[in-house]
């Protein structure tokens, strides 16, 4: 039987629409939603199964994507935000209220992605997104309590709804990594 890899994809993906430049992020909660103000539109969407991104119920896949720092504000009831885990590299802001993750910022400068803030755009209800474009972190949906012998099905299923499945980022991503990599070691070739 299938799972529900993210509701945003499990009954088709809308593609995005030229020229789409943002809209609101919006939490769950019904007393002062967290409202958070995206100036841009996202790239690298993809569905991540790692334990860490926020997931809405029932999904085993998180949705998230990219969008540079300067492009996101919180506009309203920001108090409510708070860091889920202080230690990774990527501090996502959850509101405390619902637990719904509003954004993930690099404070690292040295990170290969920073400058990069992490957002779910389905909190939005705005259409014309980047639609997700591959499936990361595959197998650590174990961690989160799949069953392991459902995963040759469930990398059948994201292939199957064109969601390549890669067990880190794809390779264009952690190219761009190595890259970055590369370049503060003084490896990269010339
Ligand atoms: N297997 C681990 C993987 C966690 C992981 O490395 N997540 C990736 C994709 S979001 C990452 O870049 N994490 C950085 C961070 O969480 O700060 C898990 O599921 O918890
Ligand atoms: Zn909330
Ligand atoms: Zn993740």
């Amino acid at each position: 039987m299938a799972v529900s890899i993210h509701p945003s994809v499990d009954h088709g993906i809308k593609p995005a629409s030229p020229g789409f430049s943002g809209g609101m992020l919006v939490c769950k909660c019904k007393d002062r939603p967290v409202k958070v103000q995206i100036s841009a539109q996202s790239a690298h969407n993809h569905v991540c199964g790692c334990t860490k991104c926020w997931k809405p119920d029932g999904a085993t896949f998180s949705m998230v994507a990219v969008v540079p720092r300067d492009a996101v504000k919180v506009v309203e009831n920001g108090d409510k935000l708070k860091v889920v885990d202080p230690s990774a590299a990527i501090q996502r802001y959850a509101c405390t209220g619902c637990g719904v993750h509003m954004y993930g910022r690099i404070e690292n400068k040295d990170h290969p992605f920073y400058g990069l803030d992490f957002i779910h755009t389905e909190l939005s209800s705005q259409d014309g997104w980047s639609p997700p474009e591959f499936a990361a972190f595959v197998s650590s949906i174990i961690e989160a309590g799949t069953p392991p012998d459902l995963l040759p099905a469930i990398r059948g299923q994201l292939k199957g709804m064109g969601l390549e499945p890669y067990d880190c980022l794809s390779p264009p991503l952690m190219d761009a990594i190595a890259t970055h990599v590369a370049k503060a070691k003084g490896t990269l070739a010339a």
